[in-house]
């Protein structure tokens, strides 16, 4: 693993008023890991998160993106940069098909003058890409890609969200409980798609309250306390309880792992 993170934050601070989001808080994320991020409800996770992909703005710190200082004006931005960010609530549009959610908003149009004229879409394209990445991923249980997304199960939905946000040479992913609206098998084949993206090379940011979810796939696990990182610990070394305990402010995080 090399010793450079891909993306990085030094001092974040976001307050809303009186509430303080954000208070000095880093992070780290190392190319080819899945590094789990954990606290308590309101400790500042999806602060966190929004600030590192354009949805938030912090008041001051730095974010750096391979080394280089940046500073996102909105989620498209960091999009555009290669963070790729698969909400809970807003992963998929159900109503359309599994390759119009692949390719929304990076729609690809016919290159000859009836798509320059009518801007009629490469329709033949997208399906052949959308079935190409998605047999990439293993995801092509997924029998008809023309099906729209409200007939999939809660699985495979989360299944062509995730491959949406990997499909396009996406440098980091980062996923907001991924598993939270899933079954058992369901959340088994997400967290197997996570462990086949990682494989692939691609880093990946997974926020989550399940902890046996995050200590099954995380390489490292970022634990946020009251607004900032307080410790960063190896689930190898450590027992779930110990995480929690972490979390909630009952243990103090172990001297060679706090931040
Ligand atoms: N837009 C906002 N306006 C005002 N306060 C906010 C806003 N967003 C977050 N906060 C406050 O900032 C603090 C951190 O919230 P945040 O949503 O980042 O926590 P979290 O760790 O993601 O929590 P959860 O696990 O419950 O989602 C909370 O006290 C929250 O009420």
């Amino acid at each position: 693993m090399s010793t450079e993170p891909i993306l990085q934050a030094r001092g974040l601070n976001k307050r809303y008023g009186r509430v303080v989001a954000l208070d000095n808080a880093d992070f780290d994320l190392m190319p080819n890991e899945i590094l789990a991020v954990i606290g308590d409800n309101g400790a500042g996770k999806s602060t966190l998160i929004k600030a590192l992909t354009g949805a938030v703005i912090p008041d001051f710190g730095e974010i750096r993106l391979n080394g280089q200082p940046i500073a996102f004006k909105s989620p498209i931005d960091a999009r555009n940069r290669g963070i790729e960010t698969v909400y809970q609530n807003l992963a998929v549009s159900p109503a359309l098909s599994i390759a119009d959610n692949l390719f929304l908003g990076r729609e690809k149009r016919r290159d000859d003058w009836i798509g320059k004229i009518f801007r009629t879409l490469d329709r033949g394209y997208m399906q052949r890409e959308a079935r190409q990445k998605l047999s990439e991923l293993g995801l092509l249980t997924i029998q008809n890609i023309n099906q729209p997304v409200e007939t999939l199960s809660g699985g495979q939905r989360q299944g062509v969200a995730v491959a949406r946000a990997a499909a396009f040479g996406s440098r980091v992913v980062i996923l907001d409980e991924p598993t939270a609206a899933l079954g058992v098998k369901e959340s088994r084949k997400v967290l197997e798609l996570m462990l086949r993206l990682k494989a692939r090379g691609l880093p990946i940011v997974l926020i989550s309250h399940n902890m046996p979810h995050v200590f099954e796939v995380a390489d490292r696990i970022h634990i946020h306390r009251l607004g900032k990182r307080i410790a960063v610990i190896d689930p190898k070394k450590h027992s779930m309880s110990d995480a929690v305990a972490i979390m909630t402010g009952a243990m103090a995080p172990p001297a060679a792992e706090a931040a």
